[in-house]
């Protein structure tokens, strides 16, 4: 069977592009690290994948603001290559690093490359989150979280600039649309604004969102972190059948991007 294939994007200072490649190998994909430059110079092009991946790191050093400098490449020299691959119902997914990136280019919340609504600012805590949280999975239309809807998962946060923003009139649309993916949540799997179960003050909780067509995500999570049952710190205790909560999101998106 034809494998669908995942460009995962590298550029300095991007550091989860061999994990997220592991993550999607292991999903079923066909995978190729692909440096933005062979993007800029047309060695590469965007519409022979299915699936653009924008891992984590700190794209640039963060400088200016994390995941800025990428997100002005994208919005200035391939913009007309995201808006075919977008068009052509294709999946992104942003992690960490790489939600920072979508929400400065525009894509998220709405596909709009003009228009940056929200962003994702300073950990209220003034200092870098590492470790594993908990959250609940939405009800609601994105492709990446089929099946896992109502469930609450384990997985890492690692980020210094996680807090997501917007304005009541942004938020509120977001919410309406039923946009929000995953929401921290506490020992009792219930949302939380409370640190440190949200680790960064994020405005209802929210850890991820998706565009309205559930196609393009971000979150500042690490599901390519858990995709093995022994990375998870308390696995012998785990009942024997769990599987790796980042797994699905992985295997949902090969799934979908067969079809294309
Ligand atoms: N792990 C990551 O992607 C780091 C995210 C980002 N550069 C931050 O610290 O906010």
């Amino acid at each position: 069977m034809k494998k669908p294939r995942v460009c995962i994007m590298k550029t300095d200072g991007i550091n989860c592009d061999e994990e997220t490649y592991y993550a999607f190998v292991k999903a079923g994909a066909e995978c190729r690290i692909v440096h933005v430059n062979q993007l800029r110079k047309g060695e590469e092009k965007l519409a022979s994948y299915q699936i653009l991946a924008l891992p984590g790191g700190f794209s640039y050093g963060d400088d200016v603001h994390s995941g800025k400098i990428l997100a002005v490449e994208l919005t200035s020299f391939l913009k007309d290559q995201l808006k075919e691959f977008v068009n052509a119902g294709k999946l992104i997914i942003g992690i960490c690093n790489g939600f920072q990136v979508l929400v400065r280019t525009g894509l998220l919340p709405e596909q709009n490359l003009d228009c940056i609504k929200t962003t994702l600012m300073v950990n209220d805590s003034g200092h870098f989150e590492c470790r594993w949280v908990n959250l609940l999975v939405e009800h609601n239309h994105c492709v990446f979280t089929k099946g896992l809807e109502g469930t609450v998962i384990s997985v890492q946060v690692a980020h210094g600039e996680g807090k997501f923003y917007t304005d009541p009139a942004t938020l509120q649309e977001i919410e309406n649309r039923g946009q929000v993916v995953f929401r921290y949540a506490g020992t009792d799997g219930r949302p939380t604004v409370l640190y440190p179960y949200n680790p960064n003050g994020s405005l209802n909780a929210i850890a991820g969102i998706c565009d309205s067509t559930g196609r393009i995500m971000g979150m500042m999570p690490h599901p390519e972190r858990y995709v093995e049952k022994t990375q998870h710190p308390n696995w012998r205790r785990l009942p024997g059948n769990t599987l790796p909560h980042g797994m699905a999101i992985f295997k949902n998106a090969v799934e979908y991007a067969l079809q294309l």
